[in-house]
């Protein structure tokens, strides 16, 4: 029997309505709950009711999940500005009426959005159904942390008849997403694949590795996509599920727009916060696992000592080391990176820590990492002009900052890569890699090869 009752309904109501009446003003309620332990998965697909807008995130290596259905509010813009979602978040937060006797990050009222990775690329129709910067605050939030579960409540409160509804959908929201349910459903299985262009592609491979070598960049990432279509609609809470069984060390996330899902499992942390203390991860350059031990090591020790993927890497923890400096204090970064192994790739990997300065937040933060030199290139605005001139893919949210914040300055994003955007009975995977002076085409053409396999195995079609 599930306990229907939320407790401080009434005095959030209240609240809000007296704050609305001066204000004159829509105001938020929040209301957190412990509860017993609830499956993400399971919560998501029930979420199928409120399809569309849902959303989900987990890193795989803490068992810290959120998963948000609904959405009480948004806070979107067209041309993409985190510091201006700042401060509408903020506003938001100012008079909101909140109960959260817990204050565990992520819990309480949690915005979790992203933007595209290049707002000055002309957006094509394959984007449509997401903003340039779009920000959503969920009805209802599963949050699950440090083994512990908690639901969050959210609501916009705009009128004295506003109480009445919000009322009756909390109670039967609660009872409908917490209510005992069978497996998940079926997961897809691709009957078509299409490699987009990839001899153009690889023709643009060695456009930029020339363009380096006459000194007009240094790095240039180029991406490309494939195009798969199902039998039937895709069942999204199983392809998450299946991500985040065989993706460890990765962020699983999941932005639901409509009948579109930008969906992924990405080892790149672009930066988390808590308490102040701030983890920015350089993450670039790139082998195959090995099938044996030995082999697997021989890879890796011939990756951390390879010149061109040192370079690669090197560029990124320059440019992540610099803005982290602009804004914190007490910043350490090791000298060499070590091996970041995942299921069907290894990569270098150096973590930056530090401590973030008094003034500033994570989306300051987040404004100032991207593009990083992982997903753009070096010198940023070069590198930018090449891709958005030449690159024949509109990456919209691919590449991008992907993540959640809380009211306690909390917060994580990652750069969303290994990624996938879902439309129905099609979906297109993203796929990239940083071109230096000695790139080779075919071999970067290859590394994009395994970089498709996570999303493609869960998706049915390895
Ligand atoms: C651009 C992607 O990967 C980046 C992140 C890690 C390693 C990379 C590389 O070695 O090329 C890329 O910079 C992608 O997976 O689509
Ligand atoms: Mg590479």
């Amino acid at each position: 029997m599930i306990e229907t009752q939320i407790p401080m309904l009434e005095q959030a109501l209240e609240q809000a309505l007296s704050v609305w009446k001066v204000e004159n003003k829509p105001q938020l309620i929040s209301i957190t709950e412990k509860m017993d332990a609830i499956d993400p998965f399971i919560f998501f697909d029930r979420g199928t009711k409120w399809k569309g807008k849902r959303i989900f995130w987990s890193s795989s290596q803490e068992s810290f999940f959120l998963v948000g259905v609904g959405e009480a509010i948004s806070i979107d813009s067209n041309n993409q500005d985190f510091l201006q979602t700042e401060e509408q978040w903020k506003s938001l937060l100012k008079e909101a009426s909140i109960y959260n006797a817990f204050q565990v990050p992520g819990t309480g009222p949690v915005a979790f959005g992203g933007g595209s990775f290049d707002p000055d690329k002309k957006s094509t129709k394959l984007w449509k159904e997401f903003k340039e910067t779009q920000f959503r605050i969920p009805s209802y939030l599963l949050t699950i942390t440090n083994g512990e579960t908690y639901v969050t409540f959210n609501a916009m409160v705009a009128s004295d008849e506003d109480t009445v509804s919000i009322r009756q959908d909390m109670l039967l929201a609660k009872q409908y997403l917490l209510a005992e349910q069978k497996g998940l459903p079926a997961g897809p299985s691709i009957v078509q694949k299409e490699e987009i262009a990839s001899d153009q592609w690889k023709e643009l491979v060695e456009k930029a590795t020339n363009e380096i070598k006459s000194g007009q960049a240094k790095k240039i990432v180029l991406a490309r996509e494939m195009r798969v279509d199902f039998e039937e609609d895709a069942s999204l809470s199983s392809i998450l599920y299946q991500l985040h069984e065989s993706q460890t060390n990765s962020f699983i996330f999941a932005f639901e727009n409509e009948r579109d899902c930008f969906l992924g499992a990405s080892p790149e942390r672009l930066v988390r916060l808590q308490d102040n203390e701030l983890l920015s991860t350089c993450l670039a350059g790139t082998a195959p696992r090995g099938v044996t031990r030995e082999e697997d090591e021989k890879i890796g020790a011939a990756l951390l000592a390879d010149e061109k993927n040192r370079e690669e890497h090197d560029f990124v923890v320059q440019m992540i080391r610099n803005a982290v400096e602009a804004c914190c204090e007490q910043v350490h970064v090791p000298s060499d990176p070590v091996l970041y192994p995942l299921r069907n790739l290894q990569h270098l990997y150096t973590p930056v820590q530090a401590v973030l300065k008094k003034g500033y937040s994570i989306l300051d933060v987040v404004q100032r990492l991207h593009p990083t030199p992982a997903l753009g290139g070096l010198p940023r605005e070069e590198s930018m002009m090449f891709i958005r001139e030449f690159e024949q893919l509109d990456r919209g949210w691919y590449g991008a900052p992907i993540g959640w914040m809380d009211a306690y300055q909390n917060g994580e994003f990652a750069v969303a890569i290994r990624s996938a955007l879902l439309q129905g009975k099609s979906a297109s995977l993203f796929a990239g890699c940083g071109v230096v002076k000695d790139s080779e085409p075919e071999a970067e053409y290859q590394e994009t090869m395994i970089k498709f396999t996570p999303m493609l195995s869960v998706l049915g079609g390895s």
